[in-house]
């Protein structure tokens, strides 16, 4: 159940409906009439998913253990799914608009190629969520670089990237190595790439990988299991993706905006002050707004008011300059929504 959005009291006509769904399959075959949106179920970028949702206005009620949710404010279905599984659902035109991680879509089109009409399309980084597939290997052990771990066993949740990954560090040694009998990059893989699916940091010390391939954010975790980082296959943060051919795309549209609304919103300040005409000039450059600074006159003879939004990241310091610069009164306000192009 979401924590942060409150659920309403169901409608009688979405009672019946869920009541009558007997699988997921089904039931997204009995929504035509609706623009569906993947959203992880669970994990990492559950949350932040949930929260973007509030501020975008798209109200929903999720029944216990059902896995979509119809949104009453608009036609639109949320479909609660694994986040490693959302691109596969929009790539395959399934669903038509998803939020999950870089490294998920990377994952799903190292083994399956965009085409024309396949694959997912990235509509915009929500900047959550943010981390790095590492190659890991034990802190205190002989191995430095990842070459050296050509022809061993290396473990992860990400089989796709991580043998791409392999496969072309072997072509490239193969080469150096003078090898030019036929294309390398087709020849087998020498190193053992295995899956696992969760606490993948656990292999080397049981004994089943001599390092791995899995997701760094704080670090914590890898030093936790005695390991190191010697080399980064993607960087990700979390993403807006449609499929090739939405059904509704002046809805995607619509849904985008505000989501872009949100992000913005969290990411901007409104920086408000006031300061002599004659410093105006050295304040803009320091606060020069999306597109321009708003600029009123004050009562005050040769003052002026100004009003400009500001990354919420540089906030501290902006104020700063603008103290040296002469400005007063500086107010810092945040930012409920946006809608800005
Ligand atoms: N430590 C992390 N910090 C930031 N983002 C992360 C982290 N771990 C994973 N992610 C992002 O979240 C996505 C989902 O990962 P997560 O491990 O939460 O998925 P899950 O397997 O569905 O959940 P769980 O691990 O609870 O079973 C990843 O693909 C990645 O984009
Ligand atoms: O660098 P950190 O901040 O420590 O985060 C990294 C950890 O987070 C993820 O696992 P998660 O906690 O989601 O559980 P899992 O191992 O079951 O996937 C990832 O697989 C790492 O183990």
């Amino acid at each position: 159940m979401p924590a942060t959005i409150e659920a309403e009291r169901p409608t009688i006509s979405e009672r019946r409906w869920s009541r009558s769904l007997p699988t997921l399959t089904t039931a997204l075959d009995s929504l035509p009439d609706r623009l569906l949106f993947a959203v992880p179920k669970k994990g990492r970028l559950n949350q932040a998913c949930l929260d973007l949702l509030s501020g975008s206005d798209i109200q929903f009620h999720r029944h216990n253990r059902l896995d979509i949710a119809l949104v009453k404010n608009l036609p639109l279905a949320l479909v609660f799914l694994p986040a490693a599984d959302i691109p596969s659902f929009v790539g395959e035109g399934r669903v038509d608009l998803g939020i999950t991680g870089r490294d998920t879509v990377a994952e799903h089109d190292a083994l399956n190629p965009p085409t024309e009409t396949t694959g997912c399309e990235e509509i915009m980084d929500l900047e959550f969520g943010r981390c790095k597939l590492q190659v890991q290997v034990p802190e205190k052990g002989d191995i430095q670089i990842p070459e050296q771990l050509i022809g061993r066993n290396v473990v992860t949740s990400f089989t796709n990237l991580s043998e791409a990954y392999f496969r072309d560090l072997e072509s490239k040694q193969s080469q150096a190595n003078g090898n030019t009998n036929g294309d390398a990059s087709q020849a087998k893989l020498s190193t053992n790439v295995r899956f696992v699916g969760g606490s993948v940091e656990a292999a080397c010390a049981l004994g089943l990988a001599d390092g791995i391939v899995d997701l760094v954010e704080s670090g914590e975790t890898m030093r936790a299991a005695g390991l190191k980082a010697i080399a980064t296959v993607v960087e990700s943060t979390a993403v807006l993706i449609r499929s090739k051919h939405p059904s509704d795309p002046k809805l995607v549209n619509l849904i985008t905006n505000r989501i872009r609304g949100v992000i913005t919103a969290q990411k901007y300040v409104l920086c408000t002050y006031n300061v002599e005409r004659k410093n105006l000039e050295t304040t803009s450059k320091i606060t020069p707004g999306k597109r321009a600074p708003t600029i009123n006159s004050l009562d005050e003879d040769g003052w002026v008011a100004v009003q400009a939004m500001v990354l919420r990241k540089d906030t501290a310091q902006v104020m700063d300059k603008l103290i040296d610069a002469g400005a007063q009164d500086i107010m810092i306000t945040k930012l409920e929504n946006t809608r800005t192009i």
